[in-house]
């Protein structure tokens, strides 16, 4: 199996060069900076094809069930042979038509919405896989690799694009459209316009159709955007330019300039908000109250000031890999430039019982603390916590009600975690932490969570997160309110708890 890869390999491996030669911003395990790496990697691949061969087995079967009944109900009617009228003279057939249509509709519709557990088996194992695949890092680094090849030997994406490496051309290493988008995306990243634009032009030119192309289309616009290039913009979203200044995608940049204000807001908004001992969530609260700030109402969230001890954080570090690969100033990603790692259980067990304390939350089914170091520059974009899980999955687990976020040492300069929909700025502060609800009390995503941490200016970002798991609250959050009702599928969580 792996043979045909070997190709690939050969060639992917010159991205180990380049990778290794960026050794400080790009994290150790990368998979785009060894040949090793890349081997396993072609394991997980093989892996993943497994699942999904199980996945379209499943499928099959389904699409066979539909098919024969497609067969038996056309044979009825071939059966008729156009006489509809004798052969609905019959009472019988009269009945059966009746009988056939209330049943099996019925039959159909619950066959089509419900999903058995065993259906959904091998792309749940091909979920749990995800640690495996790389990151976004990896396939920055893999980017990189190809824009220092185009550099040093002034290679055109055009020739890249059909397998044409200086000179020595293999076809069957030619990328596809969404290679090329990506390689465009990155270069915008990379701030290097003239090159992202002839990535997109590549990209178009290998796309096979007009919906396939948006994507490259939308991503080159708004590069345009960007630059206030209107004229040129307009084209790529089929729009005049007079509508597209005005137009939604105008909204794409909101969000982005809501970032850049809050990140660099230094005087936060006067509150009416206070500042109180919370002694009610638990009994140890009783005792030992924990120092309180309120944020905001909607979404619900707090600041807790000096709620994890010195010792604590010194006892998390000393357990955590992170210390081993301290490595992280510099990296870049559009997403997220970071690196993260888990604590070990018994920093875990203990810091379980103090969220506790301080939401009045189960951490029963709760994620893994997960440790996140930022190195200068080093961002989280713009995202929901709440994963949007749907249907079968959400009743399984449930999605994230809520987040605690740690901060575990001050930050000299940056770094704030921002929420501009409400417009509050968190600074980090050694041993406080923030903690907010992702989920209206309906079970409904709250949008206004939507939240990013800036780029670090000076110094180093280190923060401890804690996704909270919604089904496990089901009799420690307030009753359900319909208030703030979504559609039906956004409220599983009411469904299932009030019948
Ligand atoms: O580091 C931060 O300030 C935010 C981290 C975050 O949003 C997350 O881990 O989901
Ligand atoms: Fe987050």
């Amino acid at each position: 199996m792996y043979s045909k890869y070997l190709k690939f390999i050969g060639f992917l491996s010159i991205f180990t060069i380049y990778c290794q030669g960026f050794a400080k911003s790009v994290p150790k395990k990368s998979y785009a900076a060894s040949t090793v790496g890349l081997m396993k990697l072609l394991e997980v691949e093989d892996d993943l094809v497994e699942n999904i061969k199980g996945y379209v087995e499943v499928l099959k079967k389904k699409l066979d069930l539909v098919e024969q009944s497609l067969i038996t109900m056309s044979s009825e009617h071939e059966q008729m042979d156009n006489d509809y009228e004798m052969y609905l003279g019959n009472p019988v057939n009269s009945f059966r038509l009746l009988h056939r249509l209330h049943t099996d509709w019925r039959k159909w519709h619950n066959y089509a919405l419900n999903t058995n557990k065993w259906e959904l088996e091998p792309i749940e194992k091909a979920h749990k896989m995800r640690k495996l695949i790389p990151t976004a890092l990896d396939l920055e680094c893999a980017c990189r690799g190809i824009d220092d090849l185009m550099t040093f030997y002034d290679l055109t994406p055009e020739e890249l694009a059909a397998g044409n490496l200086a000179g020595y051309s293999k076809p069957e290493t030619a990328l596809t459209a969404q290679d090329c988008l990506a390689l465009g995306e990155f270069c915008i990243g990379n701030r290097n316009k003239e090159r992202a634009e002839a990535w997109f032009n590549t990209s178009l030119a290998r796309f096979e159709n007009t919906l396939k192309r948006y994507s490259a289309h939308k991503a080159w616009g708004t590069l345009l955007m960007m630059d206030q290039e209107f004229t040129a913009a307009s084209y790529h979203f089929g729009k005049k330019p007079e509508e597209l200044e005005h137009s939604n995608v105008d909204m794409l940049f909101e969000n982005a300039i809501a970032t850049k204000l809050n990140c660099s807001a230094v005087v936060k908004k006067p509150s009416r908000l206070l500042c109180r001992y919370n002694s009610s969530t638990t009994a140890f609260t009783k005792i030992a109250p924990l120092k309180m700030e309120e944020l905001s109402t909607d979404p619900y969230m707090v600041v807790y000031h000096d709620v994890i001890y010195d010792s604590e954080i010194d006892l998390i570090f000393n357990s955590s890999q992170l210390s081993l690969s301290l490595i992280s100033a510099g990296q870049k990603s559009e997403v997220r430039s970071s690196k993260d790692s888990y604590i070990d259980h018994t920093a875990s067990e203990l810091l379980d019982k103090r969220v506790t304390d301080m939401t009045g939350l189960n951490m029963d089914g709760s994620e893994a603390f997960t440790l996140i170091n930022y190195g200068i520059g080093g961002h989280y974009v713009l995202h929901h916590d709440y994963r949007n899980l749907q249907n079968t999955t959400r009743l399984d687990e449930g999605d994230r009600i809520a987040t605690v976020l740690f901060y575990l040492g001050d930050v000299d300069s940056g770094g704030a975690t921002i929420f501009p929909m409400i417009n509050i700025t968190v600074t980090p502060k050694k041993g406080s932490a923030v903690f907010w609800y992702n989920l209206h009390n309906s079970g409904a995503m709250n949008e206004k969570t939507l939240h990013s941490a800036c780029p670090v200016i000076s110094g180093s970002k280190y923060v401890l997160t804690k996704w909270i798991n919604e089904l496990p609250q089901a009799f420690r959050t307030p009753c359900m309110n319909n208030s703030n009702l979504l559609p039906e599928s956004n409220d599983l969580r009411l469904e299932k708890y009030v019948v």
